[in-house]
């Protein structure tokens, strides 16, 4: 099994919306990724539109129409306004994230048993419009919140992989943490739950954590790819990126 690699879109429009004028291309950039064998774009749409807008969300998920196979990802938090967004742009995948709107970037995952009533509703009305739902986890080996996370209903998890990423120059330090990242995939999978990661993920850091969870599903990248992209170009990116998920190039 090879990982698929979803290119988050989230860091380019943040950079668009610095002024008001329509590039770099969300869109375009999008274009180039799926050209160059991205499996999937991802969004994380927040309230106050600071990165993605809801406008560009049925744009791209035209754009991802014309690539056979490949999957729009929408990440957030499951208000009202996000679970019609999802609806709306025909979502093949939604990962649920515990985000407080006002927060920077996510920095944790679900208090799977104290918000279980809240996801199993969320969840349940995805799947009621066909939508393949992950919800997004901490990776700290806790198996007991793996039960929790399939009885919400959900089809995967997200392992929240931002402590790895941000350790990852300590290699003792970053062993350590890869293996209770492992430990809570491995109850996921022990449950029937197929496992994301993303957060923080470089072509450095994937190939051992890939290494550690085998069947590891799909990534979702966004900061370090777009950063990288500045230096490759965007599509030699992604090739690099997707040879560090392993795949045949
Ligand atoms: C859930 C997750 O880790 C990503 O969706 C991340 O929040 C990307 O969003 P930003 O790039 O907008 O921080
Ligand atoms: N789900 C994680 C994601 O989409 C991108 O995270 P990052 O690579 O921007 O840290």
């Amino acid at each position: 099994m090879t990982t698929a690699l979803s290119v988050n879109v989230n860091a380019i429009a943040f950079l668009r919306n610095r002024r008001k004028l329509p590039w770099p291309s969300v869109e375009g950039l999008g274009r180039i990724a799926l050209d160059a064998g991205a499996q999937g774009l991802t969004v994380h749409p927040r309230p106050d539109e600071r990165h993605i807008r809801f406008a560009d969300l049925p744009v791209l998920r035209n754009l991802i129409d014309e690539f056979r196979g490949a999957e729009f990802n929408i990440e957030g938090y499951p208000t009202r306004q996000f679970l019609d967004l999802c609806r709306d742009s025909r979502a093949d995948q939604v990962t649920l994230v515990p985000d407080d709107p006002l927060q920077a970037t996510s920095d944790h995952g679900w208090d799977f048993r104290k918000h279980k009533a809240f996801l199993i509703e969320a969840v349940s009305e995805l799947k009621t419009s066909g939508i393949r739902v992950s919800v997004f986890a901490d990776g700290d080996g806790d198996e007991g919140s793996m039960d929790v996370a399939k009885e919400v209903g959900a089809d995967r998890i997200e392992l929240y992989t931002g402590p790895y990423g941000g350790c990852f120059d300590d290699q003792e330090r970053a062993l350590v943490v890869l293996e209770q990242l492992g430990r809570t995939a491995d109850a996921a999978r022990a449950r029937g739950l197929d496992v994301n990661a993303g957060h923080d993920l470089t072509v450095a850091n994937l190939p051992k954590l890939i290494e550690r969870i085998p069947y590891l599903a799909e990534v979702s990248i966004g900061h370090d790819l777009t950063a990288d992209a500045l230096t490759h170009g965007m599509a030699e990116t992604v090739r690099r990126f997707r040879q560090s998920c392993g795949q045949m190039i």
